[in-house]
């Protein structure tokens, strides 16, 4: 499964990056820690309490004397003080997660959201190269892996470094020979701890990225599940899927061994050198360079750093495996979006973003709910900054709205095709279109119309030429505006899960449905739309335009979620509709029907509409043949059936002509 390459940035890089999601995080952060730090250190000072108690009162024990009284009430207070400490312990755990856990969640809010608005500004070419599991991974699990590492990863991390640290200055304060011998059981750890930092880094972000590959299949296949259903290849594609579930397990598997190894030896060292400390330990006591209660505090203390010295393996695989998330997600952020706004416009984009929350919520009548009024329409003449990308280019002022379009030596090839004259798909590509005009757009499949008409509202950018809009090359428009004034209908009809009028209204002008989507002029707008896209089938669903549709509209059929998605476009009120074969699964009667009161409602808009059949064809005021990437002829459908032989072999083949 070809996967977009990717990089493990410098850790400094990354810290970087995620530098904006972690604003005001760092003193709740700071105090969690303090909180985990304050815990463990009580921890440690358990065994000191011990030593204490030992040493006061099992001396005259060993020694077969009666405990006096005050060696009694010692064991009350030892007692006492031990079970304050432990609650005091389990108090200061607690605090560690009251002010981590929100901010860590924040975190992943932030970079969630981010990820998201970032998916919304990414060029069609970004998202054509990208599988959707790739993103459906970053976008929940990496950003749940990097929650959990900073609520308690990264925390840990350090509580622990620090309670070693410290555990090693309480041994060396209890015997400097035994904490020398705990000591030297570190040197190999850390020695060995950089061969596993790299096999482990490096299995990391494969699972992480077969995980998208996974997730990849799992959203493909349910998405085509009628497809495998229909052709009995449900055992095929459980095999596929086996068979990466199984290239997964087996990279968890060497993951999870590299980290075993690790934590083993991580466990082992110290706990053999404890075996020596014992023998060591029991000699210097005999010497009488040791009390009986140190050694017993050495050996409390060590079970103590036992817990933290394990941990740090995991912590550390932890860490690395947070590392790849934030690697992963910075890929998908440092993707050039290649299609954007003018310089100068860019904030505006930024903006619309920002205000989408609000928007939906006018849209839905809830405007109120977020205090925020819904924003007024633009203008329709405003100015654009210089174009980005290709040089200094001076602000301009673009022109009051026709709906003139113009494609001016159009040239366009997709990415991963060759360099070569041949390899690009459109080679300089003349059309001018007046306001007012339908031009159909005809060609043999795969002669480049969907991409031509894409290049509009600019999905793709042309890589020679230019499409001007009233004029002005459409690179130069604020995307907003220049998508406000041009409008489109695919014929893969994507419809939403919400009701039929969310759906509709979904680009509708926002002055219109300013006071929610059930006002008086919202209401007008959906039934203009419905009605001249022959959608009165709605009427008969049982919530009317309140109806569900269900996931993908999958509960409508071919033809009724094609002319929602028309009636969508029609809402919009462009100034410049662009219909890329919207009508294909109508009958022939209710296209003929819907392309002349699309005529009628939409006669001062502008309209390129991709057509197959002669019917369509007909209504157009002019048809356009796309040949060989070029324009090869254009005039009224009887001129070019009269005069081109590439029109009547393309026109003849559909079996309406015959008629
Ligand atoms: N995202 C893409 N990446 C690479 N090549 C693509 C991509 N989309 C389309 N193509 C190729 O570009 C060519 C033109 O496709 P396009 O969809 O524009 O043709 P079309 O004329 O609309 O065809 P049809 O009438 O069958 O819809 C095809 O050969 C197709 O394989």
């Amino acid at each position: 499964m070809p996967r977009p390459s990717s990089t493990a940035l410098p850790l400094r890089a990354a810290l970087r990056g995620i530098a904006p999601y972690l604003d005001g995080v760092g003193l709740r952060w700071a105090a969690g820690l303090l909180s985990a730090m304050l815990a463990g250190l009580v921890a440690l000072a358990i065994p000191q309490v011990i030593q204490v108690l030992v040493n006061s009162v099992f001396a005259d024990v060993v020694h077969n004397v009666p405990p006096t009284d005050a060696a009694r009430a010692d064991v009350w207070w030892a007692a006492a003080l031990l079970a304050g400490l432990g609650l005091a312990e389990a108090l200061f755990v607690y605090l560690r997660r009251f002010f981590i856990l929100p901010p860590a969640a924040d975190v992943e809010n932030r970079a969630r959201i981010t990820l998201y608005r970032r998916l919304q500004r990414m060029p069609a070419a970004f998202h054509d190269a990208w599988p959707s599991g790739q993103l459906l991974s970053r976008a929940q699990a990496d950003l749940s892996l990097l929650r959990r590492w900073i609520a308690f990863g990264s925390v840990m991390l350090v509580v622990n470094a620090v309670t070693i640290l410290v555990g090693m200055v309480l041994l060396f304060g209890l015997s400097w020979q035994l904490a020398l011998l705990y000591l030297a059981a570190a040197v190999p750890i850390m020695w060995l701890s950089f061969g596993f930092r790299n096999d482990f880094r490096s299995a990391s972000r494969l699972s992480q990225d077969q995980a998208g590959d996974l997730a990849t299949t799992v959203e493909e296949s349910v998405h085509g599940i009628r497809v495998l259903k229909a052709f009995g290849r449900g055992a095929h594609a459980l095999e596929g899927f086996r068979g990466r579930a199984e290239t997964l397990r087996g990279t968890e598997v060497r993951k999870a061994s590299v980290l075993s190894r690790f934590i083993a030896l991580i466990v082992a060292l110290p706990e053999a050198v404890l075996g020596l400390g014992l023998a060591l330990g029991v000699w210097l006591v005999a010497q009488g360079e040791l009390t009986v209660g140190a050694l017993a505090a050495y050996f409390a203390t060590a079970a103590v750093l036992s817990g933290p010295v394990e941990s740090i393996g995991q912590l550390m695989g932890m860490t690395l495996a947070a590392k790849t998330a934030i690697d992963r997600h910075l890929d998908v952020l440092s993707a050039p979006a290649t299609v954007t706004s003018p310089a100068g416009a860019d904030r505006d984009e930024e903006e619309a973003l920002d205000a989408g929350r609000a928007a939906a919520a006018a849209r839905a009548g809830r405007a109120e709910a977020s205090g925020r009024p819904a924003r007024p329409a633009r203008s329709r003449s405003a100015e654009a900054g210089a174009r980005t990308g290709d040089g200094e280019r001076p602000g301009v002022v673009l022109p009051p709205s026709h709906g003139a379009l113009e494609f001016r030596d159009v040239r366009f090839r997709f990415p991963d095709a060759g360099d070569g004259e041949a390899d690009e798909l459109l080679r300089g590509v003349d059309l001018t279109l007046v306001p007012g005009e339908t031009l159909a757009l005809v060609g043999v499949t795969g002669a480049g119309k969907s991409t031509l008409v894409q290049l509009v509202p600019r999905l793709y950018d042309v890589t020679g030429g230019a499409v001007l809009v009233d004029g002005v090359d459409v690179r130069d428009y604020p995307l907003q505006e220049l998508r406000r004034r041009v409008s489109i209908a695919f014929e893969d009809a994507t419809l939403f899960s919400d009701t039929v009028r969310a759906n509709v209204l979904l680009g509708a002008p926002a002055e219109t449905v300013a006071d929610g989507l059930d006002s008086p002029a919202a209401r007008a707008l959906l039934d203009l739309a419905l009605d001249t896209a022959q959608a009165g089938f709605m009427a008969d669903l049982p919530d009317g335009v309140d109806a569900e549709i269900g996931e993908e509209g999958l509960s409508l059929s071919g033809g009724q979620r094609q002319r929602v998605a028309l009636a969508r476009a029609i809402a919009a009120r462009p100034d410049i509709l662009v219909l890329d074969d919207p009508l294909s699964a109508l009958d022939v009667r209710t296209e003929e029907a819907v392309t002349a009161r699309l005529r009628e409602v939409l006669a001062g808009t502008t309209t390129l509409i991709v057509a197959h059949r002669p019917s369509t064809v007909a209504l157009a005021d002019r048809v356009a043949v796309l040949e060989d990437g070029r324009v090869a002829d254009v005039g009224t459908h009887a001129e070019l059936l009269r005069r081109s032989a590439a029109y009547r072999d393309i026109i003849s083949s559909r079996p309406e002509e015959q008629s």
